[in-house]
């Protein structure tokens, strides 16, 4: 198939443009270096290719390297039809010096270059004009300007590749003579003062709210409340739409089980089903309330100086600022985060960041959080009048994790040796423009964060509780207690029961291990199966007639803030530093850790 290869400095648009172009949905964020990884999607008979942004051919950190060498490939692959070369028209200069060295690669392999001057939008509401046919000529290849946000010149474009109309345009070199390094930077800058906008204009707005936010103690400040805020919010947003889940499954239930009338098939729906998928369900509106907030927060610009200012306390604990970002991806899922941990420059860092990322709460984490939070703390408690004491717990484990995750950094970069420490790199990250989230983006993002997380754990969490639902069924007319179930349960109760905690949470746990959502679930289940089906998906009330202390509640939780229950993340952190010893390793080690602070909580609090 023909391709098109989408090319050009990071965070330019071109994967909103390949969005745009292919109908597929790839992260789109207002921060350098979202995508990491080649991606391709169909338009009509074209393949076309996103790559990550970087900056130079000639680059310093590992993710650009290998784009880098990707992209090299690719321009010399017979198939490639086109090379698209993104420009920011904000910051024309800066885009400049990567785009002229790819046109120098695609005139080596004779490969056909147009250049795409996006962000047009925003050139237009500061009420300047590009001259594309003077910059066409001075470049030697069709120039076409466009938005992919507000999808002014989209159209055309696309029309333009469909056409091939840029092959009537001979294969020609730039106006200037470019060999060394400041040929191409004097010449980015040449043209971008004759074509771009004037800087000041795009700088003025952005450098006053920098003023406030960069400043190192009103900018601590402020992000800390950033960060306090962004973790309240999930549990405060939250609750009234959980409730309402809970009270659709709950009426549902009702509703189907009418018809089933007594017997082993409405046991089967209200344990199982209702009491075992439906409890976890329940906790969909959260993980989605948490995906719209951090991404308000990466589409708003605020990560790239978030990652700024946190990179000398970072610094401290062995990390870069640019762990920052991974770590605050790995809220929602340590998937992507680990990835993400790519555009870390230096190697031993990226290490550590990768390693300690599975201790950021991931959204797997928080139906277990918002479960044992709600039994455990009374939802009428204020600290200091204002502040809800469920809520601050819910940030105090988030704290939990970051805290336990820095202090392990900490100790694992103690033993770097001068020979690493010699080949770090510098800490550099471009500030992007402040701007409004994208709606389009964002609510795709939310919506698919609640597919995702049914889609990934529903199959589990239904095999589990058809799983423990038969067990504990059989032999029939026997009570739980005696089930087969029982019987398994009562044979690793000793395992647990220095955390304070009975065999039916013995169950739960090590079924948690297959995926931690299974907690809930599998608990739903048990809980169903001791008659408490009047209150299907009122999981939370069922725990708390168990009346367990408080020191073995903080203790579940924090093993679950420690726990790393999750197969798909060791095989990401397999495949990502190719080390399965350490992965699996990492696994065990985090699991230990966490049975001896369940162990610490449960015996002194
Ligand atoms: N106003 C405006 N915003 C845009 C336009 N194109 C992209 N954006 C925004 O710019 C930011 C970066 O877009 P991406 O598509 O992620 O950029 P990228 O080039 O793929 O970035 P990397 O993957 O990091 O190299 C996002 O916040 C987009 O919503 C545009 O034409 N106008
Ligand atoms: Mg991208």
């Amino acid at each position: 198939m023909k391709k098109i290869l989408l090319v050009g400095k990071p965070n330019c648009g071109k994967s909103l443009l390949f969005n745009q172009l292919t109908g597929l949905r790839q992260k789109v964020a207002n921060y350098p270096g979202v995508t990491v990884e080649i991606k391709s999607g169909r338009m009509a008979e074209y393949e076309i290719i996103d790559f990550p942004g970087t900056y130079s051919l000639n680059t310093l950190s590992i993710d650009e390297k290998v784009a880098v060498e990707q992209l090299t490939s690719r321009v010399k692959d017979e198939e490639t039809e086109l090379v698209v070369c993104v420009l920011d028209a904000t910051r024309l200069e800066r885009s400049l010096v990567f785009a002229l060295q790819a046109q120098q690669l695609a005139i080596k392999e004779n490969k056909q270059i147009v250049f795409v001057l996006n962000f047009i939008d925003e050139v237009k509401r500061f009420g300047h004009n590009i001259d594309l046919d003077g910059l066409s000529r001075e470049l030697g290849a069709p120039v076409y300007a466009l938005s992919a946000r507000s999808l002014d010149g989209i159209a055309e474009f696309k029309d333009a590749l469909l056409t091939a109309e840029y092959k009537n345009f001979p294969v020609q070199a730039p106006r200037a003579p470019l060999e060394t390094t400041k040929q191409f930077v004097d010449f980015s800058r040449s043209l971008a003062k004759t074509y771009a906008m004037n800087k000041d204009v795009v700088l003025r707005n952005q450098n006053r709210v920098d003023t406030f936010l960069l400043n190192s103690f009103l900018g601590g400040f402020a992000f800390l409340a950033i960060m306090f805020v962004l973790f309240q919010s999930i549990f405060t947003w939250a609750t009234p739409l959980m409730d309402g889940v809970e009270t659709i499954i709950a009426s549902f239930a009702g509703f189907v089980t009418q018809f089933t009338g007594e017997g082993v098939v409405t046991d089967f729906l209200n344990d199982a089903i209702f009491g075992g998928v439906g409890s976890f369900l329940v906790f969909v509106p959260q993980i989605m309330v948490l995906t719209f907030v951090i991404g308000l927060l990466e589409d708003s610009g605020y990560l790239a100086r978030a990652a700024l200012i946190c990179h000398k306390p970072l610094s401290y604990f062995g990390l870069s600022g640019r762990s920052f970002i991974p770590y605050l991806s790995g809220h929602a899922c340590a998937i992507p985060a680990i990835m993400a941990a790519r555009t870390i420059e230096s190697p031993r860092k990226r290490l550590i960041t990768m390693l300690t990322i599975p201790l950021m709460s991931c959204s797997a984490r928080l139906p277990v959080y918002a479960l044992l939070v709600s039994v455990f703390i009374p939802s009428d408690q204020y600290f200091l009048g204002f502040f809800n004491m469920q809520g601050l717990t819910f940030f105090g484990l988030y704290m939990f994790g970051i805290v336990t995750a820095l202090i392990i950094s900490a100790l694992l970069s103690h033993s770097k040796s001068t020979e690493q420490e010699q080949s770090e790199m510098p800490f550099i990250i471009e500030l992007p423009s402040y701007r409004l989230p994208h709606w389009k983006p964002l609510y795709h993002r939310v919506i698919n964060s609640g597919q995702q997380f049914i889609k990934r754990a529903a199959p589990v969490i239904f095999m589990v509780a058809v799983g423990i639902w038969v067990l504990g069924y059989f032999p029939l007319n026997a009570s739980l207690e005696e089930s087969w179930l029982g019987s398994i349960g009562h044979f690793i109760e000793p395992v647990f029961a220095p955390l304070g905690l009975d065999w039916r949470y013995g169950i739960a746990i090590l079924m948690s291990f297959l995926a931690r959502e299974v907690f809930v679930g599998a608990l739903g289940t048990l809980y169903g199966m001791e008659g408490a089906d009047e209150n299907i998906a009122g999981l939370a009330q069922n725990i708390m007639n168990d009346g367990l202390p408080l020191g073995t509640g903080i203790g579940l939780l924090l093993f679950y803030v420690v726990a790393l229950q999750c197969v798909a993340t060791v095989a990401t952190l397999k495949a990502e530093t190719g080390n399965a010893k350490l992965s699996w390793g990492l696994y065990a080690a985090y699991g230990i850790l966490a049975y001896i602070l369940a162990f610490l909580a449960n015996t002194f609090i």
